[in-house]
């Protein structure tokens, strides 16, 4: 499935301009198409639909440029995007949801897959922007990172401001980037952790107030004049490609778009070429093509080149694949390990017991599996808060005596469902920590390759300062939990504030987050032996998700 570029505003998939005025402040977004519901955090799914079974409304292709109800505008303004595939946009009238997602970056021992970094440059109008598009076309991978090196130009003071609009600043020199922010911007989406890239404005000269939040993908695309000038982002190029356009055919497109895009006239384009563009392209530009793996002669329309860096950058993928849930599935199948002390089991009473017999009895009509699923949710939030850590308090009683009491250490508890089955842990959550915050992940499996993907989340912004109780209703391989818990870490939420919470967990997917992730507390009110070639639990409950939201197939 090749994944197709649009170019949305509010942007596309795994980025989103956080715009002060406009956006919620208090949550980030990776897809901020998607209109949740008001509330604390939101009703991704109005049960019982689930995401699989709305049908398909694709996107109509973008032309490039910008658009929304919000702001219809022109592209004047620099271009950061993450791409989903066009295929997979679920669009009802209430929402969008994206149906492409970022498959694991992360190996079976948690630790992170480092994503693919091309680095595209040549002069200003060779069609780099045009190659990178080409190039994610083609790819077929669901997840790709653009970020263009116009986002990186230096904030003006006055005077520089008037030489610009005299078309005399030199926009072409090293100089005029701020390297120190591209190189941490860089190295964060190398990391594969969150980002807020400035939004340049050709027009003005300057950067926008929003920014755009970015996430590093399996592949990153790096753009711009000067990509291989700082020998510090050179080193972190996989792959360098420079786009190589005769000078005829640069000015003439660059005469084209600076006057139709960029709010240029013929005069001030042709006084800028000459004087600095030209110049700097033979003294900075053109000596950067020695460092290059590839170069594209003409650009865009050398379909050839393109396909062989599409080849290349697919093998070197295929060569960081993983079989991740396949590979978790079987790490300690056979390996019996002694349980560590981060799992937190409730007691098996005769309660919880009674209450299993309900959930795993596949007799059990939905409405009592809902209301027995509540009853044993409930109990494992209430004991998963009593794992936290209390501090001496005392109170007055109505009596006036003096009551020697605890509260929690911290009152920054936030809840984290991961969708959909996690969702149906959320209100208990709610129930039991007042004004609790509730952010959501959603993960689904990819049909054809079995692989958990991420697909939009929401968060908290400050989720870093929080403890974060994280829920899925089962565990099986815990590809899906660690997922979301690699989302937490690159959030910089600490690993021993995260718990992951489940009614219902496989033994070898409890020790495959344990061993990736010690410091995170597991908290569960049973563990079964094994799981299928199917990744169910057994002896389990079956799909948790479709017998709670009632939407299981129908058997005829
Ligand atoms: N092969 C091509 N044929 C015609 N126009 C092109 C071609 N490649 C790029 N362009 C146009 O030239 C301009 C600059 O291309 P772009 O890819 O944005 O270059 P860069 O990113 O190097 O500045 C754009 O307006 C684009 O539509
Ligand atoms: N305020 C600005 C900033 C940059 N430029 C020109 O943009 C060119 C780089 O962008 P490309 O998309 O062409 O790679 C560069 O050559 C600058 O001269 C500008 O005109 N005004």
């Amino acid at each position: 499935m090749a994944a197709k570029m649009y170019v949305l505003d509010p942007p596309s998939s795994a980025s989103s301009e956080s715009d002060l005025e406009e956006s919620q402040p208090e949550f980030s977004e990776v897809f901020p198409d998607i209109e949740l519901d008001a509330g604390r955090g939101g009703n991704l799914f109005n049960s019982p639909t689930s995401p699989t079974n709305i049908p398909h409304y694709p996107r109509p292709p973008s032309t490039g440029s910008q658009k929304s109800p919000r702001s219809r505008r022109q592209r004047t303004t620099s271009l950061n995007q993450v791409t989903p595939a066009a295929e997979s946009i679920i669009r009802t009238p209430q929402r969008a949801i994206y149906t492409a997602g970022r498959p694991p970056w992360y190996n079976s021992v948690g630790q992170k897959v480092e994503p693919f970094v091309i680095g595209i440059c040549g002069g200003s109008a060779s069609g780099k922007t045009t190659v990178a598009q080409k190039i994610i076309e083609s790819l077929g991978v669901p997840w790709v990172t653009l970020l263009s090196m116009d986002s990186f130009y230096k904030v003006l003071n006055e005077k520089q401001h008037d030489t610009a609009d005299r078309n005399e600043y030199n926009f072409d020199h090293p100089d005029a980037f701020d390297f120190d922010l591209l190189l941490t911007t860089l190295q964060k989406l190398k990391q594969g952790r969150k980002v807020e890239v400035p939004i340049y404005n050709f027009v003005t000269h300057s950067r926008e107030a929003r920014t755009k939040t970015m996430y590093g993908a399996n592949v990153i695309i790096f753009e711009g004049i000067l990509t291989f000038h700082h020998p510090k982002v050179t080193e972190m190029l996989d792959m360098k490609v420079f786009v190589d356009t005769d000078a005829d055919v640069r000015l003439a497109r660059r005469l084209k778009r600076d006057i139709n895009q960029r709010g240029r006239d013929l005069e001030g384009v042709l006084k800028q070429y000459i004087n600095m563009v030209q110049p700097s392209f033979n003294h900075y530009i053109a000596p950067l093509m020695s460092h290059a793996d590839i170069i594209v002669p003409r650009g865009g329309e050398n379909e050839v080149a393109i396909q062989l860096i599409v080849q290349h950058v697919q093998s070197q993928l295929q060569l960081r694949g993983l079989k991740l849930r396949e590979e978790l599935a079987q790490a300690f199948a056979s390996n019996k390990q002694p349980r560590p002390d981060s799992i937190k089991l409730l007691p098996t009473t005769p309660q919880i017991r009674g209450l299993h017999t309900f959930i795993r009895n596949k007799e059990t009509s939905r409405d009592e599996f809902i209301f027995y699923s509540k009853r044993l949710i409930r109990l494992v939030i209430e004991y998963t808060l009593s794992l936290m850590s209390f501090v001496d308090k005392t109170v007055d009683t109505p009596q006036g005596v003096v009551y020697h009491g605890k509260k929690t250490a911290t009152n920054k508890i936030c809840g984290v469902s991961i969708l959909r089955a996690g969702e149906t842990m959320e209100q208990s959550v709610c129930d039991v920590c007042k004004d609790i915050r509730i952010g959501k992940i959603l993960i689904q499996t990819n049909l054809q390759s079995g692989e958990p993907e991420l697909y939009y989340l929401r968060l908290p912004k400050d989720i870093k300062d929080y403890k974060v109780i994280l829920m899925d209703a089962t565990v099986a391989t815990g590809a899906a939990a660690m997922m979301a818990i690699r989302v937490l870490l690159d959030h910089d939420v600490l690993e021993t504030n995260i718990l992951i919470v489940s009614l219902l967990m496989a033994e070898s997917g409890v020790q495959s987050i344990a061993y990736a992730f010690p410091k995170v507390q597991i908290v569960t009110t049973a563990i079964d032996p094994e799981i299928n070639d199917k990744f169910y639990v057994l002896p389990g409950i079956g799909n948790f998700g479709d017998r709670y939201f009632g939407t299981e197939p129908s058997v005829s």
